[in-house]
C-alpha cells in the first residue's frame, strides 16, 4: 500500500492580509515558518523517503523546512501550484466588486468548469493534481512521499478521490500546514484505488491555524 502525505504551506503574508494568491506569490509569515517546522516534527519519524513540492515560493519554503527535518531533498512539481485565479490574484479579497464576487463563486459553488477571467477551472486543476498524484505509483516500492502543495489543489485532489466534483473543496478545511493522508490499495472491503485515510490534521500546530478566505 502507498501511502501519501499532502501537506498545505504555512501562513503567507497574503493568507494573513486576505489577499488572493493564487499563482502569484507571497513570503510566509513567522508563524507560517513556524507550522512548517511543527510539520516536521510530526511527520520526520514517517519514513518520508521524498518531498515533492508545488514550485512557487510558499511551497517551496514549507517544504524546505519539513526536509531538513525529515533529513530528504525536495523536488518541484508545477502541477501542484495553486489554482489560476487569473484577474483576481494580488486582489483582497474585501475588496471585490459584486462581478469579481460573482466570478468567485463560480469557483466556490459553481460548476466545475466555471473559472475567473484569464484563470484556470477546477476541473482542470483537480486533473492537474491527480496526475500529480498517479506519478507516485512509479516510484520505487516502500517509497513514502509528501507532497506540499496548496489549498485550493489539494482540496480538489481529495475531493475528486473521494468521487465529489472538483468544486466541492470548498466544503473541505484545508488549513495551512494540515496534514492529508491518501493511500492507493487494493482491499476487500474499500475501492480499490486512491482512499483518504485524513485530511485537514492541524493537531500538530500549537496555535489555531486560521485560512484567509475562511474565518
Ligand atoms: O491562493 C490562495 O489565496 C489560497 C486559496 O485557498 O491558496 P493557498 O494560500 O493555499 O496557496
Amino acid at each position: 500500500m502507498l501511502q501519501v502525505y499532502l501537506v498545505r504551506h504555512g501562513e503567507t503574508q497574503w493568507n494573513a492580509e486576505r489577499r488572493i494568491q493564487g499563482q502569484s506569490d507571497s513570503p510566509l509569515t513567522e508563524k507560517g515558518e513556524q507550522q512548517a517546522w511543527q510539520v516536521g516534527e510530526r511527520v520526520k519519524a514517517l519514513g518520508i523517503t521524498h518531498i515533492i513540492a508545488s514550485d512557487l515560493g510558499r511551497t517551496r519554503r514549507t517544504a524546505e523546512i519539513i526536509a531538513e527535518a525529515c533529513g530528504c531533498s525536495v523536488t518541484y512539481d508545477p502541477r501542484l501550484r495553486e489554482l489560476d485565479m487569473g484577474v483576481l490574484e494580488r486582489r483582497l479579497i474585501d475588496t471585490l466588486t459584486d462581478e469579481e464576487e460573482g466570478w468567485r463563486r463560480t469557483l466556490v459553488n459553481g460548476t466545475a468548469n466555471g473559472r475567473i477571467p484569464e484563470g484556470e477551472s477546477m476541473q482542470e486543476l483537480a486533473d492537474r493534481m491527480n496526475a500529480a498524484l498517479q506519478d507516485c505509483l512509479e516510484l520505487p516500492q516502500g517509497s513514502r512521499p509528501l507532497l506540499v502543495s496548496h489549498g485550493m489543489a489539494l482540496g480538489c485532489l481529495v475531493s475528486t478521490i473521494l468521487g465529489l466534483p472538483a468544486y466541492a473543496e470548498r466544503r473541505l478545511r484545508l488549513r495551512n500546514c494540515s496534514i492529508s493522508r491518501v493511500d492507493y490499495q487494493q482491499s476487500p472491503w474499500l475501492a480499490p484505488g486512491w482512499i483518504v485515510e485524513t485530511a485537514g490534521d492541524v493537531t500538530h500546530l500549537d496555535a489555531p491555524a486560521l485560512d484567509e478566505l475562511q474565518r
